[in-house]
């Protein structure tokens, strides 16, 4: 046997895991680094979070992904070559992270590294006729398990598509295994660039489990912010937002997207909601000459009515729930406001109630997903009509 084949079956074998899990999310502000310790697997699965620290893109960083981030036609030469270097650059910041941790790469057992998302179109997206779903992540597992000395699980979409699903949301598998609750329905929202939900049943049954896509969480507001206030990545603290007016006009336009229609679950991202969604509805809705404060109320509105539309929807004929939130869309406090407001009767808790910081929880799933990669198997979910197929995700890359 292979001495990395007998390492990982130890390790499969051992009674906990000590796994960093990355998100590099649509957001494109930084690289979430969780050092987790998991014990056991499946719905016997115990995370402690070690260690979190978020490490920021400097700007050289976010022009070379931007060149390409969400683009249907790019130069195929920076793609190509992004692929190795953003998994050298986040292997040097787990380095960076590691060595502020005073632990050593003997210390970790794996890496979980879901790369960046530069492209992602579902069928429903694309439709094309002869193709299916697609998605595409940069940062190379072999080059990050070389930079970094330890054995790296990367690239988890693929195989929820080749099974049948879009490639997301796979947050779903790890809500499921960490946050499901014999005393209570829950919703784990997660509001990042994209805004998704997963649903748990306090029954703990897979079946009644779901999870998908609602709309844009902060990408559009990012993304207005960042072409028109130099120097700003997001609004910070909704400052601007809430110096504006809601152009109801506006809302309304913003709101006629095809994708609001279609039914859970379902997928997308900054291909669909950018700055040519918003203008294309300024257009429409005869709004062009609105203020940047104005535009700002609207879009942060905009995405609090999808998220508020959508957990109405999936809870009309349940019982009560407590939602979960997470992603950096809780610090945004007219967008939580504008949700507890509509939803007066509803608990909005964070994910820190459930002992994971709301900005490491994306991270943390991820290193769920490897420790079930190489110690689970036992919870099967195969709920394909939730577009959640039962397998196991992610490519083993050793370090030499
Ligand atoms: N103080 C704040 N005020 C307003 N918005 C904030 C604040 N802090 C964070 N945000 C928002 O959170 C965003 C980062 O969120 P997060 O890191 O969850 O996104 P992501 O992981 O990249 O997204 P995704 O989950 O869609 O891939 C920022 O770009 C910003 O819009
Ligand atoms: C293709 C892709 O990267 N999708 C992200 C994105 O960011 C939020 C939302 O859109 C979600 O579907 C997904 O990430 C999380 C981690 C997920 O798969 O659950």
């Amino acid at each position: 046997m292979h001495s990395h084949i007998k390492r990982l079956y130890t390790l499969a074998g051992k009674p906990s895991r000590c796994i960093i899990g990355l998100m590099s999310g649509t957001s494109l502000d930084g690289l979430d680094v969780a050092l987790c310790q998991l014990s056991g697997d499946g719905l016997d699965t115990k995370v402690e979070l070690l260690h979190f620290a978020t490490v920021d893109y400097d700007d050289s960083y976010k022009q070379r992904v931007k060149a390409v981030f969400a683009k249907r036609e790019v130069d195929l030469q920076a793609l190509t070559l992004l692929n190795p270097w953003i998994a050298l650059q986040h292997g040097r910041m787990i380095n960076q992270c590691l060595a502020a941790w005073q632990l050593t790469a003997a210390d970790i057992d794996l890496i979980a590294s879901h790369g960046q998302t530069v492209y992602h179109c579902p069928k429903r997206q694309h439709q094309l006729q002869d193709e299916g779903n697609a998605t595409l992540q940069l940062g190379d597992g072999d080059h990050l398990a070389v930079v970094t000395g330890i054995t790296t699980i990367s690239d988890f979409r693929q195989k929820h598509i080749a099974a049948g699903g879009e490639g997301a949301p796979l947050a779903v598998y790890g809500d499921y295994l960490l946050f499901s609750s014999k005393t209570e329905n829950r919703i784990m929202l997660n509001i990042g660039g994209i805004a998704n939900f997963t649903w748990l049943e306090q029954t703990l049954d897979a079946e009644a489990v779901f999870s998908s896509d609602i709309g844009p969480g902060n990408t559009m507001m990012d993304a207005y912010i960042q072409r028109h206030v130099i120097g700003q990545h997001y609004d910070t603290d909704a400052k601007l937002a809430k110096a504006g007016v809601v152009s109801e006009h506006l809302l309304l336009a913003l709101k006629q997207d095809g994708f609001f229609a279609l039914n859970f679950p379902k997928t997308t991202g900054p291909e669909v909601f950018n700055l040519v969604y918003l203008q294309r509805a300024q257009q429409i809705s005869g709004t062009t000459h609105l203020s940047h404060a104005d535009v700002m109320a609207t879009l942060n509105r905009f995405s609090a009515d999808m998220i508020i539309a959508a957990i109405q929807h999936i809870t009309a004929a349940r019982d009560q729930f407590t939602i979960y939130a997470s992603g950096g869309g809780i610090h945004n406090p007219l967008l939580m406001a504008h949700i507890q407001a509509a939803l007066p009767d509803v608990v909005i808790k964070s994910t820190a109630d459930l002992a994971i910081n709301p900005d490491a929880k994306e991270a943390v799933l991820f290193a769920i997903l490897a420790n079930e990669c190489v110690a689970g198997g036992k919870q099967n979910f195969s709920n394909a009509r939730e577009g959640i197929p039962g397998v196991t995700m992610g490519k083993i890359s050793f370090a030499d």
